[in-house]
């Protein structure tokens, strides 16, 4: 009845979390990017091109890698990032919790989104197994390979803004959050199956003094690896008509406004309750450096296919990945 625990920070901006992992014998400690959104686990080989600057493993001097003969991976995110390669197994501990032959993709090419990312040595697929982009043979997440060795099967995700969070595995910290967890079952349509998806049967906007409501319904996922939240055209659209300097910019590819501006908070439904997101997260950045013109956190999901409650939104709550009772619990902290 195994727990663990793994610290996660956050890089500028709240942009990605990094969280470091030990893969190989002995020990290579790589740092990663923890995404709920996929379901690869993939690391910089050695010996790939464009790595200089990142922390990279090298399986040839590892004395448990094992070469995953004819198996290949390739995998391209919604951002229009990619990276592609062969597989090994090998040991995989993640905050004292080990997988003895964990799939290690090992990326062979990767897009410059990626030999930009110097802080990240790859990715840790949290989504379900059953997206997994190895073939001939999918491979399982860590997260489904640990998860009978767990008190419970389930991990939480705790992303602060702009201070250290941390992923707890089989258990959830009762001192980490506040009030009720809010559970939704997951999403199994077409579309959602393979991620941590919900409905949120509403919305408010501001708080509890001048709020505008919505029961527009958004069907999304929980992405730990986006950065944003990405909702209805239709939700958007009510939430920045209450910031008087907001406009939608064609020119920086959604809404932007004034960097002054005083935002209103965002509130979602989550089966019996809701979940607060401060007006303050929703100031993601300046559009450039000294601008007085700042980009938001929330923005449009046109275009997409799904609506995704990133970063910006979880970082608003301990968020329960349920997999024993194929949920998704939300609550304050
Ligand atoms: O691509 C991602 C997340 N992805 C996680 C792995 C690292 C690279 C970024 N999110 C995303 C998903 C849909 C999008 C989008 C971004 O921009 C427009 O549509």
């Amino acid at each position: 009845d195994e727990q663990g625990t793994v610290a996660t920070a956050a890089t500028t901006e709240d942009t990605e979390w990094i969280t470091s992992i030990s893969v190989g014998t002995p020990a290579q400690t790589l740092p990663m990017d923890f995404d709920t959104g996929s379901s690869d686990l993939w690391v910089m080989g050695a010996s790939t091109s464009g790595t200089s600057g990142h922390t990279t493993y090298n399986a040839n001097t590892s004395t448990s890698a094992e070469a995953m003969s004819g198996a290949t991976w390739t995998i391209s995110y919604g951002d229009g990032s990619s990276s592609s390669g062969d597989v090994y197994t090998d040991v995989v501990t993640i905050g004292n919790l080990t997988v003895s032959q964990q799939a290690v993709e090992v990326a062979t090419t990767l897009s410059s989104e990626f030999t930009s990312d110097t802080a990240l040595s790859g990715l840790v697929g949290l989504a379900m197994s059953s997206i997994n982009t190895v073939k001939p043979t999918a491979q399982q997440t860590w997260f489904d390979n640990i998860k009978s060795n767990l008190a419970s099967p389930l991990f939480t995700a705790d992303l602060k803004h702009g201070e250290q969070g941390s992923y707890n595995f089989g258990y959830i910290d009762s001192s980490a959050y506040t009030g009720s967890i809010y559970y939704a079952d997951l999403v199994t349509s077409s579309t959602y199956a393979g991620f941590w998806s919900f409905v949120s049967n509403g919305y408010s906007v501001g708080s509890n003094t001048t709020t505008t409501t919505g029961s527009t319904a958004v069907t999304g996922i929980a992405d730990t690896g986006t950065t944003l939240l990405m909702l209805p055209d239709a939700v958007v659209a009510a939430y920045y008509a209450e910031v008087s300097s907001a406009v939608d910019s064609e020119q920086e590819g959604g809404y932007i406004f004034s960097c002054d501006a005083t935002l209103p908070d965002f509130t979602f439904n989550v089966g019996e309750g809701s979940i607060t997101v401060p007006g303050e997260y929703l100031n993601f950045e300046a559009i450039s450096t000294g601008s007085s013109s700042c980009y938001g956190g929330l923005q449009s999901d046109s275009g997409i296919g799904i609506s995704i409650f990133g970063d910006v939104a979880l970082k608003a709550a301990l968020v329960v990945f349920d997999s024993g009772n194929s949920r998704l619990g939300w609550a304050a902290k």
